[in-house]
This record gives C-alpha cells, sequence and structure tokens, in this order.
C-alpha cells in the first residue's frame, strides 16, 4: 500500500498547503519565518488595539480551566483558562472571516474561534495542533473535520515577562505583541503532519497574557 494511504487526509493537507502558501507569500502585509523546518507567518497590526481590548473582555466572560473545559487531549500540561468566543457575536464573525480570507480557507473548515487567557505560572507545554491519528480521540476527530491544516493565533496585549510562543523544534521565540497574528502550517508541503511544528506557550512570569485561536480542518467542521 502506498504510504499516501496510510496517512489520513494527505493529500487535502497538501493541496490546503499549497493554497494558503501561494496566497500568504502573494501578500507583501505578510513576513515568513526564516526557517526550512515549517512554514511560520506572521502579520503585524491583524487587529486593533480596541478589537484586542474588545476580545479580552470577552474571554474573561468565557474562560474556563482549559483542562477540565476541553477534555484537552493529554491534558496535565495547558494550565491556561479558555473558551469558545462567541459565534454570533458580530466581532468574532468579522475577526472570523478576516482570518478565513487572509489565508483563503472556507470558513466551514475553521473551527470556533477559541480565546485563552494566562496568569502568572500559566503555560501550554510544547504540543502539536494536529492529532494523532492512532489515538482513540481520532476516531471522533475524523468525522468531524478530520486533520488540522493551518493554525492562526492572534496574541492580544503586551506581557510584562514570559508567555512567548516558542517552536522548540524550529528554535523561534515570539513575544506576544497585541495584534499580530501568527499562522502555520501544521503540516509538511507533501501533506504529512510535521513534527517540526511542536510548539508551546511558555509561563508567563509577569503580567497576563491573552490570545485568540483558530484551526482548521481540512473537511467541515463538526
Ligand atoms: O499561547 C500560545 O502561545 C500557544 C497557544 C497554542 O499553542 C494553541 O492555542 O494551540
Ligand atoms: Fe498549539
Amino acid at each position: 500500500m502506498a504510504t499516501t494511504e496510510l496517512i489520513p487526509d494527505k493529500d487535502a493537507l497538501r493541496r490546503v498547503g499549497e493554497t494558503v502558501r501561494k496566497r500568504l507569500l502573494a501578500n507583501p502585509g505578510v513576513y515568513k519565518v526564516p526557517t526550512d523546518k515549517a512554514e511560520i507567518f506572521a502579520v503585524g497590526d491583524f487587529l486593533t488595539v480596541s478589537e484586542c481590548q474588545r476580545l479580552m473582555r470577552m474571554i474573561d466572560t468565557v474562560a474556563r480551566p482549559s483542562t477540565l473545559f476541553d477534555e484537552e487531549y493529554g491534558s496535565g500540561f495547558r494550565t491556561s483558562y479558555s473558551g469558545d468566543l462567541n459565534v454570533y457575536d458580530p466581532l468574532v464573525k468579522a475577526v472570523g472571516r478576516r482570518i478565513d480570507d487572509l489565508l483563503g480557507i472556507n470558513g466551514i473548515c475553521g473551527e470556533s474561534i477559541q480565546g485563552q487567557r494566562y496568569f502568572p505560572g500559566q503555560e501550554f507545554k510544547a504540543h502539536n495542533d494536529w492529532f494523532y491519528t492512532t489515538e482513540d480521540y481520532w476516531k471522533a476527530e475524523r468525522k468531524r473535520g478530520g486533520q488540522r491544516s493551518w493554525t492562526a493565533m492572534a496574541f492580544l496585549n503586551k506581557v510584562d515577562k514570559g508567555g512567548e510562543t516558542h517552536f522548540v523544534e524550529v528554535g523561534a521565540k515570539i513575544e506576544p505583541k497585541p495584534g499580530v497574528l501568527l499562522i502555520w502550517n501544521n503540516a509538511l508541503p507533501d501533506g504529512t503532519p510535521n513534527d517540526n511544528t511542536l510548539h508551546a506557550g511558555t509561563p508567563v512570569i509577569e503580567g497576563v497574557k491573552y490570545v485568540l485561536t483558530k484551526w482548521y480542518r481540512t473537511r467541515r467542521w463538526k
């Protein structure tokens, strides 16, 4: 059997990888992190300061301990608080559409935008956003959109100390800056999930950190 058939959603990951890569590279407002290990991009001022402030207040109202609320797989290493933002809120809708449009991905593949807040000492230990298809949870995820393709994550505020997003294999540490959107391909160009996308939200040392994340699936989510 060809390897292609052993990696779920491989062809779809390859296709969406290519579409999004082309679109981002053609956009002069998009910066590419210089590494061959993973496709990581950043956009400055994706959100305005006032949008960031409104989104942070929303996160305060929905945030619950991540491990209890999310059934985070392999829990115990995500000590932040998180929650889905209200999908009917006009700002949340607009931000979601802006991300869809920047990437050129059909919005039906996007999961609900999730907000996350870290107080001092809280962190999200190194993990991959893509699913381990040999684990039990994959049976459900396969049916509700399949493998995760791209991740878009926005920083909403400046953190006094700590709280960087650390791509541990790439060796890139990105410091939170309000309104900056990070985007990365969870797969390699050939559609294989990329081990080098391993990343952590490092512990906040001083201050509070707010981010929002939108994960995309290869197929319609849910
Ligand atoms: O907070 C961070 O810097 C990382 C968040 C993250 O990895 C995620 O939301 O998937
Ligand atoms: Fe992540």
